[in-house]
């Protein structure tokens, strides 16, 4: 009966939750994966590496030193998302970090200070575009953490559909942009609502809280908190779990309980691109921004 429900859960809807919800989805070419056993794919920040034998995909960020997530960053997610989201070998994606002590520092800072406002714009809509595509994957999303995992860094672990982190106090993890003096928008608030429930994101929100691991467990930010040196191989086999669901089932439900958030970011998504570029090109913000990079380098020394 297992291996019946295997064989079944194979047969997969085609494309993420949102094309699965009627909107048009994309083509992109499939060159890097064959038919071996395994495929892997290098680029400069992001290492994808799919074992078709088992239907697990490893999506490991690789952008020293903090794997922060700049316009490279951004585009080599999305083009290894859209080809994992294609691929009928891939049931399920694992992302995790290649850098020690850090998941990711979250959206690159540099992205957002001194710069134009058509380059603002253009970083927005990939951030957007980039949550759109983890969010609304047809796959099963485990997020193990192994580092810190600070604002964008936390955004993707919370559009995953469990999160596994290591057991180090150093490894924190939340939305504190509104300690940089910036707002997490509203798809980062609805993300984590989804998560921990309107009180606590409430107040997480406001104070831009940065959990310990036991902290992030006591409150359902992450579902497992385990050794440093097991993450990745609890990510498996807690992956393995997931595979006994058959895939229509297990996708309809993430999409029926997903789809308002996403529809609500679809609906907005161009007056939260203009509300970004206002906010982030003021002076004030630029100036925190400035501030907040300063004192970064000033731990350091
Ligand atoms: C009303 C309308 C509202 C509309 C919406 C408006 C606005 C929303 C705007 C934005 C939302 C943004 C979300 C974000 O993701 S902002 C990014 C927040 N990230 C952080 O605060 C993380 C900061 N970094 C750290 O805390 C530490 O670096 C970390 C714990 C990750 C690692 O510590 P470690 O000690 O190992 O490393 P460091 O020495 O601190 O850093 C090394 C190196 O990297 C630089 N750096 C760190 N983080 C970033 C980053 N996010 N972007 C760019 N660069 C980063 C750091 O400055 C060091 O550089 P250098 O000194 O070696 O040159």
């Amino acid at each position: 009966m297992a291996t019946l429900l295997r064989k079944a859960a194979r047969v997969s809807l085609s494309g993420s939750l949102l094309s699965a919800g009627g909107r048009p989805g994309r083509l992109y070419a499939l060159s890097y994966f064959g038919s071996n056993s395994r495929n892997s794919s290098t680029s400069s920040k992001v290492k994808v590496d799919l074992d078709n034998s088992s239907g697990i995909a490893v999506v490991k960020f690789q952008g020293p030193p903090v794997n922060s997530m700049g316009m490279d960053f951004l585009t080599e997610m999305a083009i290894g998302l859209d080809k994992l989201e294609l691929d009928k070998n891939c049931r399920g994606i694992i992302l995790t970090s290649a850098v020690p002590k850090v998941f990711s520092a979250g959206l690159d800072i540099m992205d957002m200070y001194g710069k134009t406002l058509e380059h603002y714009e253009l970083f927005w809509r990939s951030v957007q575009d980039l949550w759109l595509k983890l969010y609304s994957s047809s796959k099963i999303m485990i997020a193990a953490i192994n580092g810190a995992s600070p604002a964008g860094g936390c955004l993707m672990a919370l559009s995953c559909d469990y999160r596994i982190l290591a057991d180090n106090p150093r490894y924190k993890i939340g939305l504190n942009e509104a300690q940089l003096g910036i707002v997490a928008p509203f798809w980062f608030k609805d993300s984590m609502v989804n998560t921990v429930g309107y009180r606590i994101a409430e107040e997480s929100i406001q104070f831009g809280v940065m959990y310990s691991p036991a902290d992030a467990l006591k409150i359902g930010l992450v579902d497992q908190v385990v050794p440093e040196d097991k993450v990745l191989s609890t990510a498996k086999e807690k992956m393995e779990k997931w595979f006994d669901i058959p895939d229509h089932a297990r996708q309809i439900s993430k999409s029926m309980m997903r789809k308002p958030t996403i529809d609500r970011m679809l609906a907005n998504r161009e007056t939260d691109i203009k509300n970004f570029v206002g906010f982030i090109s003021k002076d004030s913000i630029q100036k925190s921004l400035e501030m907040y990079m300063a004192m970064l380098k000033m731990k350091k020394g």
